[in-house]
């Protein structure tokens, strides 16, 4: 058995970032870019005032001060005159400062009478104008990778970026493995559970950034792991990553190692020291990687956060690391540890973390109501509450 470290720098090994693709900027949220992006332009172009008032030269301002109003500048149709002594132009937020004018008064420290105002206010220090270039200049850049959120399409449309290029997204095909599963929905007969894991997995390596297609459920017989595996392969959108669930154990029926390489799957390595996820396996199909996850449900979701998603961010040229893990202390006391790595699932409380007496790895009522993978090293003591400890936020 290997350890989960190694088995992640064999599935690094295993997988590579993915090519670029342009799409566009409303497209481009929670994508990842893959080159650097230049702005084409300054912002603000001009100087723009920051506030509703008027601009004036700074020389001229003093409390009780008295400006002529010779025109006006909107955002969007500026003044094309220039600000003499005492003079005054009518200004908006965002419109460009004139000519001559380096303050802008806010309305409300003055009072107009027709084309007239007064200083009647304590109108402060600053110039309340966004000096040219004060946000970005051209050329300034947006380095890569980076995984592209709001704030930054907002940057990118400013930029006047209209086109984005980013990874493309990993095609991921989910296949569930077993005789016992029927789908959601479906009415299982008397030995038959509802497949689940699939259906998490699937949500998971969304989030992650993927596309995922879930395949129809495997029966345990090599023929039919053949034709669902031959479906990977399908039409101009070849999977990238195929991940399988379940009979990745020891018994009679699990097939799903001996199908795929009976198809020409070149294993990496099966079976990590850790709990649970003992038996996962990795290798390459084709163009494809595999990753085998056990199927046991608490098991194929934790590997999903452990290795999967680590092998997306990786195709998505987001670099090769392991799942980011905290630092927390204990909220009760818990026991030493065998020679596999625990990831234990824990609660997030005010008093530290706290493990869950229950760790079957069947429980996804656990996972579910787990916020955090309390991370147990292998052979490591007995701890005690307030002690530091690892742990993974799911
Ligand atoms: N003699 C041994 N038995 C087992 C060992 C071992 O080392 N020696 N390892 C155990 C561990 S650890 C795990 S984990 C499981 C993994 O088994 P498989 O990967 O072969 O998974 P299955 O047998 O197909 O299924 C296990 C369990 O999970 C349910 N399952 C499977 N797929 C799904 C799905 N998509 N949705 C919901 N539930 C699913 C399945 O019905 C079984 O209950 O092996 C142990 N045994
Ligand atoms: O490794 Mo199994 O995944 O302990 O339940």
């Amino acid at each position: 058995m290997i350890s989960v470290t190694e088995a992640l720098d064999r599935l690094f090994a295993l997988s590579s970032p993915l090519p670029a693709e342009d799409v566009p900027l409303i497209r481009a949220s929670g994508r990842v870019l893959a080159q650097a992006i230049t702005a084409r332009r300054d912002q603000p172009p001009f100087a723009a005032s920051a506030m509703d008032g008027y601009a004036v030269r700074g020389a001229d301002l003093s409390p009780g001060a008295v400006f002529d109003v010779i025109g006006e500048a909107a955002a969007g149709s500026g003044f094309t005159g220039q600000v003499g002594p005492s003079q005054a132009v009518r200004i908006f937020t965002g419109a460009p400062v004139p000519q001559g004018a380096d303050r802008v008064v806010i309305q409300e420290d003055v009072t107009r009478e027709a084309t007239r105002i007064t200083v009647t206010g304590d109108y402060g220090e600053g110039t309340n104008i966004r000096p040219a270039g004060g946000d970005f200049r051209i050329g300034d850049r947006i380095e890569a990778p980076r995984l592209i959120s709001p704030s930054d399409v907002a940057l990118m449309a400013a930029m006047n970026i209209p086109q984005v290029p980013v990874t493309r997204r990993p095609r991921v095909a989910v296949i569930a493995t077993g005789d016992e599963l029927v789908q959601p929905g479906e009415t299982p007969g008397p030995d038959q559970i509802v497949a689940s894991n699939s259906y998490g997995l699937q949500a998971l390596f969304i989030a992650a950034g993927a596309e995922v297609r879930l395949l129809p459920i495997a029966r345990d017989r090599i023929d039919s792991l053949e034709t669902i595996f031959a479906l990977t392969q399908d039409g101009p959108a070849p999977a990238d990553l195929i991940v399988t669930i379940g009979g990745a154990s020891v018994g009679d029926h699990d097939l799903v190692a001996r199908a795929a390489q009976g198809i020409g799957m070149e294993q990496s390595f099966y079976k990590v020291a850790m709990r649970p996820g003992k038996p996962l396996m990795a290798g390459r199909l084709g163009d494809a990687v595999m990753i085998g996850l056990p199927g046991n449900p608490v098991s194929a979701m934790v590997c999903g956060h452990l290795f999967v998603v680590p092998v997306l961010r990786h195709m998505l040229g987001l670099g090769a690391a392991p799942a980011p893990r905290l630092r927390g202390v204990l909220a009760a006391d818990v026991a030493a540890n065998g020679p596999r790595e625990h990831y234990m699932r824990a609660h997030i409380t005010p008093e530290g973390i706290l493990a869950d007496a229950r760790q079957d790895s069947a429980l996804l009522s656990v996972l579910s109501g787990s916020g955090a993978l309390l991370v147990r090293p292998p052979h490591a003591p007995a701890a005690k509450a307030g002690d530091a400890v690892d742990y993974l936020p799911l």
